[in-house]
Formats: structure tokens, C-alpha cells, sequence
């Protein structure tokens, strides 16, 4: 994860283009160990999935290890301000796409994929909503997400398009130097 993490602090994150490129190459070439994630893998006893931050680079980008159980979503939401990506370490996952461009539009479904072990996917800010959902319905998933900025806060929206920001929170916290 050192290593990940030493490349993540190289993106120049001001130029939105370039670094989603160098974001997922880095994420590509991320060796999926379980040694190297376990560290990070906490699973909510009774909350929903649990989202695990490994490190926040304040203005720049944050990265989280979030971790399903079987059959276990979120909410549809957007992302803010953030552009994201994240790869999948352990399992399957199902992402939701949903469109809702205008306040109070009612959200359309528009498509489902599926991101399987080791494969990236990246999360767009602009079009609209998403949700996801462990495949499974009798293993956990795994899955590493950096955002840029740093995700703090989710736009959830309802089926009738009813919008509610809230704070992102993690589960687990993690220990790291002050910047
Ligand atoms: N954005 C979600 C994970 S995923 O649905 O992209 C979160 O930060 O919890
Ligand atoms: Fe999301």
C-alpha cells in the first residue's frame, strides 16, 4: 500500500484530465495481496458496508478500503465535487448507473455492470447517481476506492428525486502523520 500511496502523492491533481490517466494505471498495477490490505479490512457487525480510510491527503485525494457483505449496497448518491476510481480485490461487484441532471427530476435507471476481481472502474461525478452492491450472496467483497478531492460529502437522492447531502463517515480511521 507504501508504494500506491507514494504514487498517489506524485498526481498532479490539479489537472483533472492527466490524473484520472495516472489514477488508473497506478490502479492497474496495484498487486492485489491480501497481506497488503488486511490491515485496513474491518467489516460493520450491524451497519451497512464499512468504509475503512487508509489515507487523506487534505485538498488532494483520499483513498478507503470499503468492504461488503454478502449481497450488502449503498444508497444511490453522487460524489460532490469528486472524481473517483476504485478496483475490486476481493469478489464481484454490481454498480447501479442512474441519471437525475436537474434538482427534483425524478432518477432514471440506466444501466447495471459488473466489476469483477481486479478490474477497475471509474466513478464520474458529472452524469448523475450511482449505487453499489456485493455480488455475492455468500462471500464478502472488497473493494479500494481514492477520490479526488478527498470524498467527504454524498448527494443521496431518492426515487422521487428528492436530494439529501450528507457527511461521508469512516467505519475505521487511519493513523497517519499530520500534513
Ligand atoms: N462513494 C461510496 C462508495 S461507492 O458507491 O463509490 C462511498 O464513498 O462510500
Ligand atoms: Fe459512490
Amino acid at each position: 500500500m507504501d508504494r500506491l500511496i507514494r504514487k498517489l502523492d506524485i498526481i498532479s491533481w490539479a489537472n483533472p484530465y492527466q490524473a484520472k490517466r495516472d489514477l488508473y494505471q497506478y490502479l492497474m498495477d496495484y498487486e492485489n495481496n491480501e497481506d497488503d490490505w488486511r490491515g485496513f479490512y474491518h467489516l460493520n457487525e450491524n451497519e451497512g458496508y464499512s468504509r475503512n480510510e487508509i489515507r487523506t491527503k487534505p485538498g488532494q485525494y483520499n483513498v478507503a478500503l470499503m468492504c461488503w457483505r454478502p449481497n450488502q449496497g449503498n444508497k444511490i448518491h453522487d460524489h460532490c465535487e469528486s472524481f473517483g476510481l476504485f478496483k475490486v480485490l476481493r469478489g464481484c461487484l454490481e454498480e447501479e448507473h442512474h441519471i437525475c441532471r436537474e434538482d427534483g427530476d425524478a432518477v432514471v435507471h440506466h444501466a447495471d455492470i459488473l466489476i469483477e476481481e481486479n478490474h477497475v472502474n471509474s466513478l464520474e461525478s458529472f452524469t448523475g447517481f450511482h449505487r453499489l452492491k456485493n455480488h455475492s450472496d455468500d462471500d464478502v467483497a472488497v473493494s479500494l476506492h481514492v477520490y479526488a478531492p478527498p470524498l467527504e460529502k454524498c448527494t443521496f437522492i431518492d426515487e422521487e428525486g428528492k436530494r439529501c447531502v450528507v457527511s461521508m463517515r469512516f467505519a475505521t480511521k487511519s493513523v497517519q502523520e499530520q500534513e
